[in-house]
């Protein structure tokens, strides 16, 4: 915590737009690196907040804590996580504007610790009667599980979320908790099957196999043995220090008892989790080019876990029914492709099982009586920073994409509103140049000329489409677009590098260069028919429901993986337009194998493609408070004889404000009078003189409480 002014000099200021030089980037890393190895890890550009992971326990987010943030005005204390949330929190109660907490940035970054730091101070604040009570605790208990289930040990973090999260808090018009929602976004469905070296499989088969008690394992036939189950031993073999999974599994279990999960639910996941472990280990053998399952007695259990027919499971594992029009044709599949059908077998089970997780989650967390009541509503995303690996594939392609929707949500809500703002109230304003990343999302999106509208036409067309017909295509239509970058025409340092299977993107975050292997295969997310419809019977009733016998009768086709992605992105940009933004910036100081460090490089490339520098700019050239006349005046008419009890001369409040601020001795420079709102500079404007602007301006907290206690000790005069 920051308490005394000798140790806040020495850290930097706590808010950039203080920052002297703030145009530059080594001005910008020095101050964040100053406070980082002070342990102090927020910074503010305006109302953004910077968050850099400390990736060790500090003691700021205790009860006391929570306190010391509750109710005060966001500039009178140190830059943190509960002054944003308590912000937010009360603009939506006092104000009833819906909002959104954005929390973003890569992974490791801290993303995850920070949501769950904002529903910790949410639950502290709100109401305590035992319903709000019980609807905290089910939100609360939620992380658990949905970390159990969509959470893995990766190289870059040992609990990193590998699907997106947003989840919706609705408040009673008292600021009460009254229910949740949760959206889930592509989860790396993948990893189910295979993980890259150093790396682990979802949390809940260690979990299972360390904490499920000697009656449980004996039921789903499970050995404790890690090295037993092919789908574990592909990446890190072994348990890992840093996670106990069985305390882990313990808690998941409680977690599920207080959402209210029936025991035969709890059942029906383990046997889930379970027959996916025992699926990884069926082997099949090959005569005549027909597949047949190996491991008879594998598939019985895979089929008892899941409650069907061992030998109808055990014939889809191995044959392919196609419906051509009403000519249905059964073949049998080769070794080659029986291992494909087991591992889309295990992969879609598991993916649908996290969905099915988040929509009983969501039933639980429901508000059960609004009876009309006001609902004010606070989001908190949680979303899979930008990706650039040594090999980037589909599914960095989905993740860098959503990124670029995020940079444009900020564009729109921050960058772009800004000016939009002060153009439509009337005040002057030398506009800020920023990059705008639409261009680059429109080469992805845009119908039927981006590389998504591109990849789906290749996934659909008849005939023998392959990831390299998909790279021609792509490159035939848009080499001549600055943005993307296609073998035959990079630069020759790029082509050095590039393989003939991959294209370059450039983001705005930076330049990634994917590989088209797998894009149609992972496209097209096909499971084949024959092993949907055993599943569809499942007398596993969370199988059954996932997997509903009309899919199988409907004659749509069904919409690929990335169209299925964008649609939902495209919702969740709805979803967040409408609401008032704030926003976490999470910056990772160092890679996992040097804790303490600050490695400016790693730092300094955050900060680019966070867009802080331009955030930065903008913040610093325009107003940083502003309010509509009628609110300003409500709160502060209290501060002037001419507006206390209230206004009543000509001109609405628009006249009442500026008497006030007249009242308050303003110059002319330190306001500007909108159409509707008053905009008001500060900090520097707060000062009668360069000299104590010059003396103060480390002590931004001070500053404005400073500034508010004076307005309080006039008012009181
Ligand atoms: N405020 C914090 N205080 C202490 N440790 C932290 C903090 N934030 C992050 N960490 C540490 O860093 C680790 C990674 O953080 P977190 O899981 O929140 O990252 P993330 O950005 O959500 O990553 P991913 O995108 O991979 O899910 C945490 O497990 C924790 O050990």
């Amino acid at each position: 915590m920051e308490t005394g002014l000798h140790e806040r000099d020495r850290a930097g200021v706590q808010d950039f737009v203080l920052l002297e030089n703030y145009q530059s980037e080594d001005a910008f890393i020095d101050n964040l690196k100053k406070r980082f190895q002070e342990n102090l890890i927020y910074t503010y550009i305006g109302q953004v907040l910077i968050s850099v992971n400390p990736y060790k326990q500090l003691p700021i987010y205790s009860d006391a804590h929570i306190k010391e943030y509750k109710n005060k005005h966001f500039y009178e204390m140190p830059p943190h996580v509960f002054a944003v949330t308590d912000n937010a929190f009360r603009s939506l109660i006092e104000e009833n504007r819906g909002q959104c907490v954005l929390i973003s940035g890569e992974s490791g970054s801290g993303k995850t610790e920070a949501s769950k730091k904002v529903l910790q101070y949410i639950a502290a604040c709100s109401g305590h009667q035992s319903t709000v009570e019980g609807v905290k605790d089910k939100l609360l208990k939620s992380n658990p599980v949905l970390e159990a289930f969509g959470n893995a040990k990766t190289n870059r973090n040992d609990n990193s979320s590998r699907f997106g999260k947003y989840m919706d808090i609705q408040f009673d018009y008292k600021g009460a908790p009254i229910g949740g929602n949760i959206l889930n976004y592509l989860l790396e469905k993948s990893r189910v099957v295979a993980q890259m070296g150093g790396e682990r499989n979802f949390h809940i088969f260690y979990q299972l196999l360390a904490g499920g008690d000697d009656a449980l394992l004996t039921e789903l036939r499970l050995e404790r043995a890690l090295d037993s189950y092919n789908y574990l031993s592909d990446g890190l073999k072994g348990n890992l220090s840093s996670i106990d999974d069985a305390q882990n599994f313990k808690q998941v279990q409680q977690a599920l008892s207080v959402i209210d999960f029936t025991a035969d639910e709890q059942r029906e996941i383990f046997g889930i989790v379970a027959s996916i472990l025992h699926l990884g280990n069926v082997n099949f053998e090959e005569t005549e080019g027909n597949a047949q399952v190996v491991s008879r007695d594998l598939v019985v259990t895979v089929a008892r876990l899941l409650g069907v027919n061992a030998s109808e499971l055990s014939a889809a594992l191995t044959h392919r029914t196609i419906d051509a029009r009403g000519d249905v044709v059964t073949s049998p599949l080769n070794q080659e492709l029986a291992v494909y059908a087991k591992d889309a077998l295990a992969k879609a089970v598991y993916d649908r099982l996290f969905s099915w997780l988040v929509q009983r989650l969501n039933i639980s967390l429901q508000a059960r009586e609004t009876r009309g009541a006001r609902n004010n509503v606070m989001g908190i995303l949680d979303i899979y920073g930008f990706e650039i690996f040594n090999k980037n594939n589909f599914e960095q392609f989905c993740i860098n994409f959503c990124n670029e929707k995020l940079q444009q949500l900020f564009i729109e809500l921050t960058l772009k509103s800004e000016q939009d703002e002060y153009r439509r109230e009337g005040i002057e304003w030398i506009p800020v140049e920023y990059f705008d990343n639409k261009v680059i999302c429109n080469l992805i999106e845009e119908k039927h000329k981006g590389i998504i509208s591109i990849l789906d036409e290749e996934c659909l067309r008849p005939g023998e489409p392959t990831d390299i017909t998909f790279l021609q295509k792509l490159t035939n239509k848009l080499s001549e677009h600055h943005h993307y970058v296609c073998h035959e025409k990079a630069p020759t340092h790029i082509q050095k590098i590039m393989l003939r299977d991959e294209f370059r993107l450039v983001h705005y975050a930076g330049e990634v260069t994917y590989s088209v292997i797998g894009f149609l295969d992972k496209n097209n997310d096909l499971l084949f028919r024959d092993l949907k419809e055993t599943l569809s019977k499942a007398g596993n009733k969370i199988v059954r429901s996932c997997f509903p016998e009309q899919e199988l009768r409907s004659k749509k086709r069904p919409e690929t993986a990335i169209t299925q992605f964008r649609t939902s992105l495209n919702n969740l940009m709805d979803i967040l337009m409408c609401k008032e933004p704030s926003y976490i910036r999470c910056i990772k100081p160092n890679d996992l194998q040097s804790p303490g460090v600050f490695n400016d490089q790693l730092v300094l490339h955050q900060v680019k493609y966070l867009g802080l520098m331009e955030n930065l700019r903008v913040r610093r050239a325009g107003f940083a408070y502003r309010r509509a006349y009628d609110l300003f005046l409500e709160r502060y008419k209290c501060l002037s004889k001419s507006t206390w009890p209230n206004y009543k001369g000509a001109g609405g409040p628009k006249a009442g404000v500026q008497q006030l601020v007249k009242d308050l001795g303003y110059d002319n420079e330190q306001y500007k009078m909108g159409e509707t709102k008053l905009f008001i500079r500060w900090p520097r404007t707060l000062f009668d003189t360069e000299d104590s602007y010059q003396a103060k301006k480390h002590d931004i907290a001070a500053i404005i409480q400073a500034h508010w206690k004076g307005l309080v000790q006039r008012a009181s005069i």
